[in-house]
């Protein structure tokens, strides 16, 4: 039995995603929570023939606790998107005190489940869940999960005319690091099956990867950032997790971790001087089973791309951290 739960299920990521898990036959029961629309979404999908038993509910009558209880996987959309001009750190002011008691309901209603965190910015939300659990005792760091996918979702839509393949998605295309702008660093030179990325083209598809989340958020002109092409990529991250628990083996998937948890982590630690770090991830019935350090071996001007990544992180990491360790007065 799986129990899969979407927290922010009536935005704009949260009901496509949620029609892709209702459709999914390997989740039994799909619980919707938001704090406006739920009724509707939940009636509207409950129409569709699969397997999942669906509910929604809103904050009143403790809809929190009911859409949590017994929950497996918690993918969490919720929270405002960006508009043109904006960066991800700007959603830091109304984002993080969402995520923050949204995780606090994690802790207390479904400390087990796997928590995989879309709400931007990404690199601060994840150690801002972190920080909860720790303080709610019931941290398990192989279970929580920035969801990064939609950068290798994009190296690999972007790199197709390089690697020639039909379904661009059978490549691996990895992506490291971070999720905005230039944390996010594609490893052009550690691709498979080998191809190569033209020298007069490199710059511009590094510069692709880092910052196609601008290009929708342009293109939408003020009605938001990417929201079909996030449901396809925190679906796939989604149900990797779940085929994983099932007990298939030889998933990796890159997503943003706290390291120092996960078995191979300390090794990326030490190379990189951060402790919550996107890199490719097995997955295994507890979750992240091992962290693999994709680092060593790269090129110079991916090691360039890698120090300003990494100087950029560290301050993101800090700012979720302290948010939750030095909360702001009120
Ligand atoms: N990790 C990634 O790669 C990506 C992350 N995002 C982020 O995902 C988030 C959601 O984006 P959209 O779906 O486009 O926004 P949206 O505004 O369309 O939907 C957000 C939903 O969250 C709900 N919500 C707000 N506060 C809530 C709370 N306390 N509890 C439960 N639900 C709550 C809203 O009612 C709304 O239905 C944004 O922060 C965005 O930046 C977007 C694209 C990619
Ligand atoms: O650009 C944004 O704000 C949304 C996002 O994270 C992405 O599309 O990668």
């Amino acid at each position: 039995m799986v129990k899969a739960v979407v927290l922010g299920a009536s935005g704009g990521i949260g009901q496509p995603l949620s029609l892709l898990l209702k459709a999914c036959p390997l989740v039994d029961e799909l619980a919707l929570y938001d704090v406006v629309n739920t009724p509707g979404v939940a009636a509207d999908l409950s129409h569709i023939s699969s397997v999942a038993k669906i509910s929604g509910y809103l904050p009143k009558d403790d809809g929190l606790k009911h859409a949590l209880t017994g929950a497996d996987v918690v993918v969490i959309p919720a929270g405002i998107p960006r508009k043109p001009g904006m960066t991800r750190d700007d959603l830091f002011k109304v984002n993080a005190s969402i995520v923050r008691d949204l995780v606090k309901g994690i802790a207390e209603f479904s400390p087990k489940a796997f928590t995989l965190v879309i709400s931007n910015p990404v690199n601060s939300t994840v150690p801002i869940a972190a920080e909860v659990l720790k303080a709610a005792g019931v941290f398990d760091p192989k279970r929580l999960f920035g969801v990064t996918t939609l950068d290798v979702v994009r190296a690999e839509t972007f790199t197709q005319e390089f690697s020639g393949l039909k379904d661009a998605s059978k490549a691996t295309v990895p992506v490291i690091g971070g999720h905005s702008g230039e944390t996010i660093v594609p490893l052009f030179s550690k691709v498979s099956p080998g191809f190569q990325i033209p020298a007069d083209r490199y710059d511009a598809l590094v510069n692709r990867v880092q910052f196609g989340g601008d290009e929708v958020v342009k293109a939408k002109d003020g009605a938001g950032s990417a929201t079909l092409s996030m449901a396809f990529a925190g679906f796939r991250f989604a149900e990797a997790v779940i085929k994983a628990t099932k007990g298939e083996k030889g998933i990796v998937e890159p997503t943003f971790v706290y390291l120092p948890g996960v078995a191979g982590g300390d090794e990326i630690v030490k190379a990189t001087g951060v402790e919550f770090f996107s890199t490719p991830v097995e997955l295994g019935p507890n979750g992240a089973e091992k962290a693999v350090n994709i680092i060593d071996g790269v090129t110079d001007q991916e090691k360039k791309l890698l120090e300003a990544c990494i100087s950029g992180l560290k301050g993101n990491i800090e700012k979720g951290v302290e948010f939750i360790k030095n909360p702001p007065p009120k």
